[in-house]
């Protein structure tokens, strides 16, 4: 099944000469949270931009629901919301006359009923009446997805939904996300927190100097990439690692009860089985052993670290 979003071979260089995205290809399904992520200046909003339609491609295609951005570019932006960094809104506008100002935008008719269910839903019908210039910063994010969702766009796209927000703000954005995933809603984001995207998305597409580095289920691209880390905690405790099992890299903690011990998941062998049995081997009994996925950041910083080095490779050919 074709996906919502179908990008192609699509590329963007800037006047000034700057290549933004090289030959992005990718599909997003229907009702799917992917979050991009990318360091700064990866060519993230410059893909949402394209999408959306408010840059236009050098080279390849984007459809949104089977319509092409480019010559049937009205019925793709009616299926597309965009949630922008920045806020801006009317200081002195009410929250629903802002609201049912952006469904007009988009030739949609009065539906305060529609409107009201958005409100309601980010907690924002208390506010109806409220001009936005009175509002919280959290509060003004909500009117801004609420304008996006004016209307019932099928997919969202939130360009940096929690940049400068505290935490608490951050974790509301996520439940609100989550309440639009639950209403059908595909949403693509970019952030620059690898926690949001580990907490967020069902997949992960990395950017990195305007290459979709890859594109992946985030369980999939854990496991993948991930080291773990395994802990044995100890009966005894050591003064220090017997010298039958230096070289294996282990680490004893301080307190001589914890050995901890690096692995690679995408090993053939871990060497843990080995590991065990050279302890008792050794006469050392285990109490407990437990393991440690790494976290996304490491997944993260390994994949572009390797992007540099193929980048840089690619320029100096
Ligand atoms: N209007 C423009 N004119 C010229 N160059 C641009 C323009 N917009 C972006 N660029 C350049 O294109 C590249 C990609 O920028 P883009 O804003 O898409 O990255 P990003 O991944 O969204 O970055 P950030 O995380 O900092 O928002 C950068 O080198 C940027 O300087």
């Amino acid at each position: 099944m074709a996906g919502i979003i179908q990008i192609d071979n699509l590329s963007k260089q800037y006047g000034g000469g700057t290549r933004a995205l090289s030959d992005v290809s990718m599909d997003i399904e229907e009702g799917e949270i992917i979050a991009l992520l990318g360091p700064n200046g990866a060519g993230k909003t410059t893909l949402i931009s394209i999408i959306c339609g408010l840059v236009v491609p050098t080279g390849g295609t984007v459809r949104v629901g089977g319509h092409d951005i480019r010559t049937d570019w009205r019925a793709a932006r009616r299926m597309i919301g965009l949630v922008p960094q920045e806020i801006a809104l009317e200081p002195f506008e009410t929250v629903m006359n802002c609201v049912r100002f952006t469904r007009g935008l988009y030739g949609e008719g009065r539906d305060d009923a529609y409107i009201e269910q958005v409100l309601r839903s980010l907690a924002l019908w208390d506010k109806r009446d409220a001009m936005t210039k009175e509002l919280s910063g959290g509060m003004k994010r909500r009117v801004l997805i609420a304008k996006a969702l004016a209307h019932r766009p099928k997919v969202l796209f939130l360009d940096e939904p929690t940049a400068g927000v505290d935490v608490a703000l951050r974790r509301e954005m996520w439940q609100v996300v989550e309440g639009m995933r639950k209403d059908g809603v595909t949403i693509i984001l970019t952030t620059h927190y690898l926690e949001e995207a580990e907490e967020m998305a069902d997949r992960i597409g990395v950017i990195n100097h305007g290459r979709l580095l890859l594109v992946k289920p985030k369980d999939e691209l854990m496991g993948e990439f991930g080291r773990k880390t395994l802990t044995i905690e100890l009966d005894t405790a050591l003064d220090a690692i017997p010298s039958a099992l230096a070289g294996r890299g282990l680490e004893l903690a301080q307190d001589g009860r914890h050995l901890r011990y690096d692995y690679d998941t995408r090993a053939d062998r871990t060497g843990i089985a080995r590991l065990l049995g050279d302890l008792a081997a050794q006469g050392i009994t285990v109490r407990d052993v437990s393991t440690k996925q790494s976290s996304l950041e490491e997944v993260f910083i390994s994949l572009v670290d390797d992007g540099d080095k193929n980048s840089a490779a690619e320029d100096a050919a």
